[in-house]
């Protein structure tokens, strides 16, 4: 929705539903200016809240969650009833009921990927219904979120990645093409079976709705089904959202079962001893920053887990196998036994997957290093010999020996640097844009492309240490 789509609508109802398009570099209001104590309604609403867990202002995250005092491993902080969290469910049990009907056919056009939206209509239903049992957790939700579709246009290209971009212009589509969609559902309902009590919800409300929902949600064990399964949904849990995200955690959410309602409690659990001032800290998942922007609207700085993503491509394997000086013919006509192993890969054949990444844990994607690996050697014996996984492992070593290791590794290399000529701006510029102050957005924007291109820069680094030691492994063998 990037900016030029910010929907400023003139608000004239009590509880009007917009976001404000910027992205603020200062933390975001909330809803309404003095929102209800929620610790004290989770209380109140039969929840447990442990005495030393309070709200505070974090440097950097926004609001979260801090210990005042210690607490030690194993404790209890935060226990939800089963009528707490907020669930798109409840609306389809109640499907006869005309209002939620709507929502629910709403729903049916909301692609399965985009999933928060679906909760989404149902967190903008209660935003705007005055009374909501959950008007004391809506209110504290932030006004605003610093995901890209609410990125002015110039600062989504200063995002200088296509896989990125090909997202938020994909989510910017979507909630345009939802907007005319729910106009043309809610047009002529009267007030008192409209959704949302009668105001018009835009792309910008929509936005809202589903940044609300993506940044803090989490996928949970829903009810029991009749045949005793339980179906995973996502749902909003009022205070636990409060914590924020962290690769090293010291509290996780439980489920558990409570013995006097028999119904599913959601609870926060600490998972070490916490320190006093120390934040409570959940891990949201091992993701790439490309969804901790996309959905969470932040970056994770040396992220071990973030990864770049190529296409694999004959022509760009020529380039790099060329400029890494071990020119192989086979990457654009492979030899039928070689095209058979990229089959297995499923880099070729019917409908190939040709997304492959470089960084994360795996360092090279299994795929690409098996298929340089086979693409690189013309010993037919040694592949047959190999099983996959050890041709897709990096820890293998050298599987079909140390030369074809080297050609494969150098090409990878050169890989990179041809990845990393596709930034327009170098880190150096970057870090000095930095420095010279950019707003929120373009701050966002350019720490996320030096996270992308640091992972690429780690990736090479890597490799060369690894060709270095493969080299003078190889002349130790031949001087011996
Ligand atoms: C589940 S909410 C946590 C509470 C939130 N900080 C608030 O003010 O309401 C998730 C949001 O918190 C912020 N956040 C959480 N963990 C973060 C981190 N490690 N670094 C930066 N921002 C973080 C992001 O804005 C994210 O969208």
């Amino acid at each position: 929705m990037a900016a030029s789509k910010a929907l400023m609508a003139s608000l004239t109802h009590l509880r009007p539903l917009t976001c404000a398009a910027s992205v603020s570099k200062s933390y975001p209001m909330r809803l309404v200016p003095q929102p209800p104590d929620l610790i004290k309604w989770v209380r109140k609403q039969g929840g447990f809240v442990h005495t030393a867990v309070k709200i505070a202002q974090d440097e950097s995250k926004g609001l979260g969650l801090m210990a005042s005092e210690e607490i030690p491993t194993g404790s209890d902080l935060i226990v939800l009833p089963h009528h707490l969290p907020l669930k798109f469910g409840s609306l389809e049990s109640n499907n006869e009921d005309e209002l939620d009907s709507v929502l629910v056919n709403l729903a049916r056009h909301v692609p399965e990927e985009l999933w928060a939206m679906k909760l989404g209509l149902k967190l903008l239903q209660e935003r705007a219904k005055v009374g909501s049992f959950w008007w004391p957790y809506v209110s504290n939700l932030p006004e605003t979120f610093s995901v890209p579709i609410f990125f002015p246009g110039q600062d989504i290209k200063n995002l200088q990645y296509a896989p990125l971009l090909h997202q938020v212009n994909k989510r910017c589509r979507f909630l345009l093409d939802f907007e005319q969609e729910c106009w043309r559902a809610l047009d002529n309902l009267k007030p008192d079976k409209h959704p949302f009590g009668g105001q018009e919800v835009d792309a910008s409300a929509l936005g809202w709705a589903m940044s609300a929902v993506s940044s803090r949600a989490f996928r949970l064990y829903g009810d029991k089904r009749p045949d005793g399964a339980h179906t995973e949904i996502p749902m909003m849990l009022p205070l636990i959202d409060m914590c924020n995200h962290s690769f090293n955690p010291n509290a996780r959410i439980v489920q558990e079962k409570d013995n006097g309602t028999m119904k599913m409690l959601v609870k926060v659990v600490a998972d070490t001893e916490i320190k006093q001032d120390d934040p409570l800290l959940l891990n949201y998942g091992f993701l790439s920053n490309d969804f901790f922007l996309l959905d969470y609207g932040f970056v994770v700085p040396s992220s071990p887990y973030d990864c770049v993503e190529l296409k694999y491509d004959s022509a760009f394997l020529d380039a790099a196998s060329m400029a890494a000086g071990v020119f192989s013919p086979s990457f654009s006509a492979p030899a039928s036994w070689q095209e058979q192993v990229l089959c297995q890969l499923n880099l070729a054949g019917e409908a190939p997957d040709l997304k492959v990444t470089l960084g994360g844990r795996e360092i090279v994607d299994g795929r690409l290093l098996a298929a340089l690996r086979v693409l690189l050697t013309s010993d037919v014996e040694a592949v047959q010999n190999c099983d996959l996984n050890t041709l897709k492992s990096l820890t293998a070593e050298a599987p079909l020996g140390i030369a074809n290791e080297v050609a494969a590794l150098r090409t990878t290399i050169a890989l990179c640097v041809i990845a990393l000529g596709h930034f327009p701006t170098k880190i150096m510029d970057d870090e000095s844009l930095l420095k010279q102050g950019a707003s929120g957005s373009t701050e966002l924007a350019i720490q996320f492309r030096i996270q992308k291109k640091s992972v690429i820069i780690d990736v090479m680094r890597d490799l060369t240490r690894r060709v270095k030691l493969l080299s003078s492994k190889e002349k130790a063998t031949a001087e011996s």
